[in-house]
């Protein structure tokens, strides 16, 4: 069956897309956009596929039908040498988040840098530097993972999300495991660092605390039906949404009316 046309001027967008792992749907029938600049948040409650939708969105799996698009190319079933060209363009700070624990800080960041460009080491050794302290981590080069906070090591992870300058971030439960003072740091980072630099950030969570201060658009995978619950700014869902079951996600699963505007 052929992909529906992509009419929108969207940053990513997303068509028709159904996620599987051999036979077991995950979600079916995905169409929606994500725009330049966004916070954009995939939510959604426990194994939904949250973590498998940005996984498609990265081209580590391939959807069982559907595409995605960035900006007007089909990332989906584009060659091998275009889709590079496209990878380079994202960050990713993957669900553990993990760094290396046994190179420093400035290491971990230096990584990518040493293996997709050819900079100097001391030209290296600054933008390390730079990228630290975009993170408010400056003066923490040569400290080891394990002599730092958990949310130090979260916001390191991002430093070397951003080594490369992506365009788009993509960051798999970037909170987790923090208490909630540095899972609110965190969130100060992000949109900071989207109002500096521009980016376009894809965030997995389902921290509504995160939800509502970071993002401005979002969608719900809705688990009972397999697909698309809502897309859309999660206060105005929170409030407005036709979906049962997105109210009750965004409303810690109180039963609330749909709010009419006065
Ligand atoms: N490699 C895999 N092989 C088979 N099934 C998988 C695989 N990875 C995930 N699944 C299943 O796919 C579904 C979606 O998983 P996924 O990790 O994407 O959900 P999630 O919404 O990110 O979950 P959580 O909020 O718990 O992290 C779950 O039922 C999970 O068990």
């Amino acid at each position: 069956m052929s992909v529906p046309a992509k009419e929108s001027k969207a940053k990513i967008s997303i068509r028709d897309l159904t996620m599987a792992y051999g036979s077991f749907v995950v979600m079916k029938d995905l169409t929606f956009d994500i725009q330049d600049r966004d916070i954009f948040v995939i939510m959604g409650g426990s194994g939904c596929g949250k973590s498998t939708l940005l996984r498609h969105l990265i081209g580590l799996r391939e959807p069982a039908k559907g595409s995605v698009y960035y900006g007007e190319e089909n990332f989906t079933e584009a060659e091998p040498e275009s889709r590079e060209k496209f990878i380079r363009r994202f960050g990713v700070m993957y669900q553990s988040g993990a760094l290396w624990s046994s190179l420093t800080l400035a290491e971990n960041i230096a990584l990518p840098l040493g293996e997709f460009t050819q900079m100097s080491p001391k030209a290296v050794r600054e933008l390390v530097s730079y990228k630290l302290a975009l993170v408010g981590l400056s003066g923490y080069e040569d400290y080891y993972p394990s002599q730092v906070s958990g949310g130090m090591n979260k916001r390191a992870g991002i430093a070397r999300a951003m080594a490369l300058d992506p365009d788009i971030l993509f960051l798999d439960e970037p909170g987790a495991g923090l208490d909630p003072l540095s899972s609110r740091r965190l969130d100060d980072l992000i949109l900071r660092l989207r109002d500096s630099l521009g980016s376009t950030v894809v965030i997995v969570t389902h921290e509504l605390a995160s939800i509502f201060a970071i993002a401005n658009n979002s969608v719900f995978l809705d688990t009972e039906t397999r697909t698309l619950g809502a897309v859309g700014n999660p206060s105005d869902l929170r409030d407005h949404s036709e979906n049962d079951n997105v109210r009750r996600f965004l409303n810690r699963g109180e039963e609330i009316a749909v709010k009419k505007d006065a």
